[in-house]
């Protein structure tokens, strides 16, 4: 039986007034690799930050859980974040703190677990992404391929039910980046957690993603969605076509 975890329902959303997203819906399923993808500038970051409860729409609502993320004020948010971990694009672990610092900051603020037990988890999401050796290394001694894993570990330290992750591959060169598809492979059979992933990476897309939407300026919101394999085989749609039979960038080579 599939269970519902992020529910985006009618979001129409903009800056100063200016309308990104309209009407925008769909659901997404426990265990999904979900992917949020689309031209530049549709949408697909304010979407995103609708999502994790930072941007507040002109209407409509997202349910992470089945809880209003939207209208949650301070204290019920805080009830929410449990259920999520967000990587941001560039990673943003803190530079003036090693990596296991980094990791222990969300299970500081958020529980009141003695110090060696909150070592212990965050060892063994260093381990989960490969990194358990590197626990005492500072940022700036990272590669970006091993900053992206620190900060997906950072992002499980909770034990989410859904990760959020914004253009993982974003500064990877492409070895780097299959290595992260990887992960994310395994990290989701390991553990059962839900991605949701914006890329408009063809190759990481067909690789990792169970189901997908495109975002389209044209119609501020929502023109295609589906497999992958469906949407390049069977879409109608001009754009959705022009995408998915791009040459991808493995098959160049
Ligand atoms: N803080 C902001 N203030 C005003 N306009 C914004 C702001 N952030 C985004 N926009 C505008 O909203 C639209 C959607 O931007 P958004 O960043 O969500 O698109 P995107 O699909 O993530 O693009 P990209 O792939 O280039 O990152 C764009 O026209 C952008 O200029």
């Amino acid at each position: 039986m599939s269970e519902t975890v992020a529910r985006v329902n009618n979001l129409t959303s903009g800056y100063f007034g200016q309308t990104v997203l309209e009407n925008v819906s769909f659901d997404v399923q426990r265990g999904e690799i979900f992917i949020i993808l689309g031209g530049s500038g549709c949408g697909k970051s304010t979407l995103l930050k609708h999502m994790i409860g930072l941007y507040k729409p002109y209407s409509g609502n997202v349910l992470i859980m089945g809880e209003d993320i939207s209208a949650a004020g301070e204290k019920d948010f805080k009830n929410l974040v449990k259920y999520f971990g967000v990587m941001y694009q560039n990673g943003a672990l803190f530079g003036s703190m090693n990596v296991l610092e980094n990791l222990r900051l969300p299970l500081e603020i958020y529980t009141d677990l003695p110090r060696e037990l909150m070592n212990e988890i965050c060892i063994s999401k260093l381990s989960l992404v490969g990194l358990e050796t590197s626990y005492n290394l500072m940022p700036s001694e990272l590669s970006g391929g091993m900053k992206k894993r620190a900060a997906i570990a950072r992002a499980m330290v909770l034990d989410p039910d859904i990760l959020f992750l914004d253009e993982p591959s974003a500064g990877l060169d492409p070895i780097t980046s299959a290595e992260l598809d990887s992960l994310i492979l395994t990290l989701s059979r390991k553990t059962g957690i839900t991605f949701i992933v914006v890329s408009h990476e063809l190759d990481s897309i067909f690789t990792i993603a169970d189901r997908v939407i495109m975002l389209d300026k044209s119609v501020k919101g929502i023109i295609a969605e589906g497999s992958p394999e469906d949407l390049k085989k069977n879409s109608e749609n001009q754009l959705v076509q022009n995408f998915f039979n791009r040459i991808s960038s493995s098959l160049k080579q």
